[in-house]
């Protein structure tokens, strides 16, 4: 067993080391939660073995040195890290305790609650108004002189303006980058061939931290103020007083900050940005609740490392590290070869990851990522988990690029850009590769298509592997005898089993959804379940669509020249076609007709009505399927083969362009007559 003092020897240096990359490289190693986590061990082995707590221990200290190459600049007063919590109950805990230090007088001034700004601390100080002197934390009391890269920041006033400024204004504050900000940096990083930074925290370190004053110029650096130091003037008695007279004078400070009386508001501010982290425009790691009397502050005091007064409360991680097992390809529902992550599985914003999209093989090479590289992952609250980049530190030599292979994995098929110049690459196999088809089933089984439920992964794995699929064609016309013989849904005795026999049941009510369903079933490229209702509103059933010209489809509102073309290739598909032959072969309605027997007079036969303006009794799909009920089509704009159009109140454009064309116009209250009587009955 490890002896206490031999883990903090190993804890110290393992922390001590990565600080170092930290502050002064601005190349860490591990995530923030796992140099937390080393942090923590190591404070509650001091706490269980106080004989550890030496002077020179890492908890004492704040983190970061000068590094080669900065002059030192001693602050005026120290610079201090904060304590964390990372709970609710840790967080009342601290009030609990800062309330009896600080007695009576601290409910009377409240609480002071800010972001915590993810950036770097920098240290200003104003000499009668003038800039100064400008360094970074470093170890607390001696920081780097940044001076010359701090004037290339505009945030940053070289001379306060306004009245009554004191000798001295020591302030401190966070220089960060805004998120819209660094991903514009990094585009163009990458787009120059050089390397992106993994977050917006390492691109305001490294672009303040830069030997050449020039390229922080070019960076787009902020700064907000959010602590005051030494200060030569008439006393402040708040510390948000004094943000306000900070900001008369010119200096930037944040208008997130807010005076809490109670713990309660306190917890609702946490609360608050805990689930809003992404409404402000750089990135936040927490909330840091402040004692905002300035003599309490004293009265508190501080810790060697940070004051009794703060505290910091930290949100959970949207970075962490992970070890990149491997890269493979999935093929999806239109052939689209796409590489993914796969990785150690890590939590990640509250849910357990193992693998994230790469998207293509460019965006493999962009995120100069190798199989076996330690990777920086990232997932924001509900955003889809995202692969940073490698941290290059970490590796061995044993890692290996990956390959964008060459052929389908799934069929075998020569994989091919679709069209020259795409990113993507796709399997052409189009018909029957059986990853394609079995997205396809799934695609066609669940709720927005024809919700058949029985179809999921399994069950289509089923159907393939024991070849009684050609492709989605086949599906409807599965009948017991089929399945038995191929030895798939039966019993042990060899009968039909529960599950074969609901799966049949499934498909016969699946016949007759409603044509937007089939729609959507069809994976025609563009039709999704949100536009498939106005198509199947325009044209009414699988006939009515499949002779409708280019023209025809995207003059109807709703469709577009987009979605036209790509209905119309669609069908120009042999196998396609066939699709839908073998579907109203097997029983398959694809129409929006009411049912035969039903039938209403086809007074309408032949005949395009558009309905604009509103018709008192009908809404706007009521009457379009009343028009499509007596076997007219109801077309969402005017043109000269329109034979009626119907203009109730509000009618625009389209009354327009009929009186125009000279198409017969009809008042809504000739609309009844013309359904049930057809033009006859409004003739004259
Ligand atoms: N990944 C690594 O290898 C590594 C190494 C060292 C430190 N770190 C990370 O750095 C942090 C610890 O460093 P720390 O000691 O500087 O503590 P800290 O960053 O948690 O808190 C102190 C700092 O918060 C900043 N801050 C931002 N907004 C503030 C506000 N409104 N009011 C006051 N201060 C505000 C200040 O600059 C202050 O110096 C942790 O998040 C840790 O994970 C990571
Ligand atoms: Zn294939």
């Amino acid at each position: 067993m490890t002896q206490p003092s031999e883990r903090h020897a190993w804890l110290s240096a393992e922390i001590i080391e990565h600080r170092r990359r930290y502050y002064e490289q601005d190349a860490p190693s591990v995530s923030d939660a796992e140099f937390d986590a080393l942090m923590r061990e190591l404070v509650a082995l001091e706490d269980e073995y106080p004989e550890l707590r030496t002077l020179d221990s890492p908890s004492q200290q704040v983190g970061g040195a000068v590094a080669v190459g900065f002059s030192k600049v001693t602050h005026l007063t120290p610079l201090m890290s904060l304590g964390n919590v990372f709970s609710i109950e840790e967080l009342d805990h601290w009030i609990e305790r800062t309330t009896r230090l600080a007695g009576p007088a601290l409910a009377e001034a409240g609480y002071l609650c800010e972001l915590k700004i993810d950036g770097l601390a920098l240290d200003l100080v104003y000499r009668d108004g003038v800039l100064a002197s400008a360094a970074t934390r470093g170890d607390g009391t001696v920081g780097e002189d940044v001076l010359a890269n701090v004037r290339a920041i505009d945030a940053i006033p070289s001379r306060l303006v306004g009245e009554h400024v004191p000798a001295v204004v020591e302030v401190r504050g966070e220089v960060f980058m805004r998120i819209e900000d660094f991903a514009a940096l990094n585009a163009g990083l990458v787009e120059a061939g050089k390397a992106p930074f993994a977050n917006p925290r390492n691109s305001a370190a490294g672009s303040l931290r830069q030997k050449d004053p020039t390229v922080t110029a070019q960076r787009r650096l902020h700064f907000l103020v959010h602590g005051i130091g030494a200060f030569s003037g008439d006393d402040l008695q708040l510390q948000s007083d004094g943000y306000e007279l900070l900001q008369s004078w010119g200096l930037p400070t944040s208008t997130h900050y807010r005076r809490c009386r109670t713990a309660a508001e306190v917890r609702a501010y946490v609360e608050y940005f805990g689930e809003n982290r992404h409404s402000v425009e750089h990135e936040i790691d927490g909330v840091v609740v402040k004692v905002d009397d300035r003599a309490l502050q004293d009265q508190l005091g501080r810790t060697s490392s940070a004051p009794r007064w703060a505290i910091a409360y930290k949100y959970p991680p949207e970075e962490v590290n992970t070890k990149l097992l491997d890269i493979r390809v999935g093929v999806g529902r239109t052939g689209r070869i796409t590489p993914y992550a796969v990785m150690e599985p890590v939590v990640v914003s509250g849910s357990t990851v193992e693998q994230a999209t790469l998207h293509n093989a460019t965006e493999v090479r962009r995120k100069g990522v190798l199989i076996g590289d330690t990777v920086v992952l990232r997932k924001a609250g509900d955003v889809i988990p995202e692969v940073l980049g490698p941290v290059v530190e970490l590796r061995t030599g044993a890692e290996r690029p990956f390959v964008m292979p060459t052929h389908c994995p799934s069929c075998g098929t020569e994989l091919k850009h679709e069209k020259e110049g795409d990113a993507d690459i796709r399997c052409p196999n189009r018909r029957s590769c059986p990853a394609q088809l079995r997205e396809r089933l799934f695609h066609l089984a669940s709720r927005q298509a024809l919700d058949i439920e029985v179809l999921g992964e399994k069950a289509a794995d089923t159907l393939l592997s024991a070849g009684l699929l050609t492709d989605e064609g086949d599906l409807f016309s599965l009948t017991a005898e089929q399945l038995v013989a191929a030895g798939v849904f039966v019993t042990k005795d060899g009968r039909l089993s529960a599950n074969g026999d609901k799966l049949l049941k499934n498909l016969e009510a699946a016949k007759e959804r409603p044509f937007a369903r089939f729609l959507v079933a069809l994976s025609i490229r563009h039709i999704g379940k949100g536009v498939a209702p106005d198509v199947a509103a325009a044209f009414p059933s699988i006939d009515a669509l499949r002779s409708a010209s280019v023209e025809e489809l995207s003059a109807v509102e709703g469709i577009g020249p987009v979605l036209a073309a790509s209905i119309a290739e669609w069908f120009s598909v042999d196998w396609h076609r066939a699709i839908v032959d073998k579907w109203l072969a097997a029983g398959c309605r694809m129409a929006d007709q009411p049912a035969a027997g039903e039938q209403l007079e086809q007074t309408l036969a032949g005949l395009t009505v558009v309905v604009t303006g509103s018709v008192p009794g009908y809404s706007r799909d009521g009457a379009t399927e009343a028009i499509v009920a007596r076997g007219g089509k109801a077309s969402g704009s005017v043109s000269a083969r329109t034979n009626f159009v119907v203009a109730g109140d509000g009618a625009g454009s389209k009354l327009d362009k009929a009186v125009a064309l000279g198409v017969p116009v009809l008042a809504a209250d000739q609309f009844d007559a013309l359904l049930s009587g057809g033009p006859a009955a409004v003739a004259g």
